[in-house]
């Protein structure tokens, strides 16, 4: 087997796909001079030592985004385990609905609303490709089984 066991570091990344009062998620382009430089991700980023991923997410997303959440508003959604080159990807995805403070591009980022749906025509991470298919049908069980709004 060429992805053995420990061969590569894993790397754990912490996303989130935050999600309007229309329903539409939040994504955003990595920006040039930065590995997989303009495809659209979710944001969020690596955790650092010692962090939870939620922890980690509410730093990230206030330094990305400028907003503040609360630790109960991330919902766990699923998760992408990817071998790239370098590294295995471990990456838990939450949802969140709620939110404050107004979304603003904090590193210059380009950002987009999208429909669930519509995830497919943004160029995004191989290790997010599955995520586009999931994505509609598991936001819509997780808005129906939870109290998430
Ligand atoms: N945030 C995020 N990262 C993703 C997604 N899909 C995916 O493969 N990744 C990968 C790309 C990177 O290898 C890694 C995230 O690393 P990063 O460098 O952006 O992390 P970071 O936000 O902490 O940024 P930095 O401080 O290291 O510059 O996870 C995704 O949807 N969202
Ligand atoms: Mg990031």
């Amino acid at each position: 087997m060429t992805d053995s066991a420990g061969a590569k570091p894993l790397v754990l990344v912490a996303a989130c796909a935050l999600v309007d009062d229309r329903g539409r998620v939040l994504i955003s382009q990595r920006p040039e001079g930065k590995p997989l430089a303009g495809l659209w991700e979710f944001p969020g980023g690596k955790l650092e030592e010692g962090e939870t991923p939620e922890h980690g997410l509410v730093r990230e997303l206030n330094e990305e985004l400028g907003i503040a959440i609360e630790l109960t508003s991330l919902k766990p959604l699923t998760f992408s385990s990817f071998p790239y080159p370098d590294f295995h990807l471990l990456m838990p995805i939450y949802a969140c609905w709620r939110w404050l403070g107004q979304v603003t591009a904090k590193e210059g980022q380009a950002m987009a609303w999208v429909s669930p749906a519509a995830l497919g025509e943004y160029a995004m991470p191989p290790a997010d490709e599955p995520l586009k298919g999931l994505l509609p049908g598991l936001l819509g069980l997780l808005l129906e089984s939870a109290k998430c709004k």
